[in-house]
């Protein structure tokens, strides 16, 4: 099966460097370690709220590491101006709450602002391959396609996150999306919540091209190292490939 990218997501190293105000651990020196190690490309998140990457780090990255940069932000005038001065290769517009601790839901296509297929617009006019964060309902997903994206990302946290037993049911709901992003000329990215025990089965899905993996990859760093991790993570997907 063909090679599936793992983005490797490191807000997660800026929300430690925060805590204590300071310039360690640095994301760019993590972003660089995990390409180092086998990542396919590096995401991050510039929440509005700055909590964990900050402008700098983004300009960094883009600038700093030879891989792609997957640029997650909110469909705003501010986040749309950011993409279109730094033009990361990949753009994934995500909904954002100001009090939610993480991203709790896939964007409402369906629902969405007027400014979204503006936000699309401009981003495409700037060369930057635009991906929604969605949740695996056709209807969604097909409106993406009209509104002009190249990918959808899947949310993968209700099926990650949630209890075991409902695993089988939220695989299910997931394949239907990533056949359906297919049946609509799109790209099928997945991610959010995934760990050493939940990625496997995302990753056998044929038509995922993309994972991108965060919280947990950088959590399990501080036992066994990020390069080890990424190398784990890498024969996970590769042996879900085989
Ligand atoms: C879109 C997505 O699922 C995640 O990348 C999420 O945006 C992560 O945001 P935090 O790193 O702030 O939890
Ligand atoms: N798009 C998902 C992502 O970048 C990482 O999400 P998580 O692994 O931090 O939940």
């Amino acid at each position: 099966m063909k090679h599936l990218d793992l983005s490797v997501n490191v807000d997660h190293v800026a929300t430690l460097r925060n805590a204590r105000g300071g310039a360690f651990p640095c994301p760019v020196e993590a972003a660089r370690i995990a390409v180092e190690a086998g990542a396919d490309g590096v995401t991050v998140h510039l929440r509005e709220d700055r909590r964990h990457i900050r402008d700098r780090d983004v300009e960094r990255v883009r600038a700093e590491i030879a891989a792609p940069l997957n640029f997650e932000m909110a469909a705003t005038e501010e986040m749309v101006a950011f993409a279109e001065r730094i033009r990361p290769p990949y753009c994934c517009l995500v909904p954002e709450k100001r009090q939610e601790l993480t991203t709790e839901g896939g964007l409402d296509v369906l629902r969405a602002a007027p400014f979204l297929k503006e936000a699309i617009a401009r981003l495409r006019a700037a060369d930057v391959r635009v991906s929604i964060f969605i949740e695996a309902d056709p209807a969604q997903i097909e409106a993406a396609a009209r509104l002009g994206a190249l990918a959808i990302e899947l949310h993968t946290g209700t099926y990650a996150e949630g209890p075991v037993g409902n695993r089988p049911a939220q695989l299910a709901r997931l394949k239907a999306g990533a056949e359906a992003a297919k049946a609509a000329g799109l790209l099928c990215h997945a991610g959010h919540g995934l760990t050493y025990e939940t990625v496997g089965p995302i990753a056998a899905f044929p038509e995922v091209s993309e994972v991108s993996i965060g919280h947990f990859l950088i959590s399990q760093s501080v036992f066994e190292g990020l390069p080890a991790v990424v190398r784990r993570f890498r024969s996970l997907i590769d042996a879900a490939r085989a």
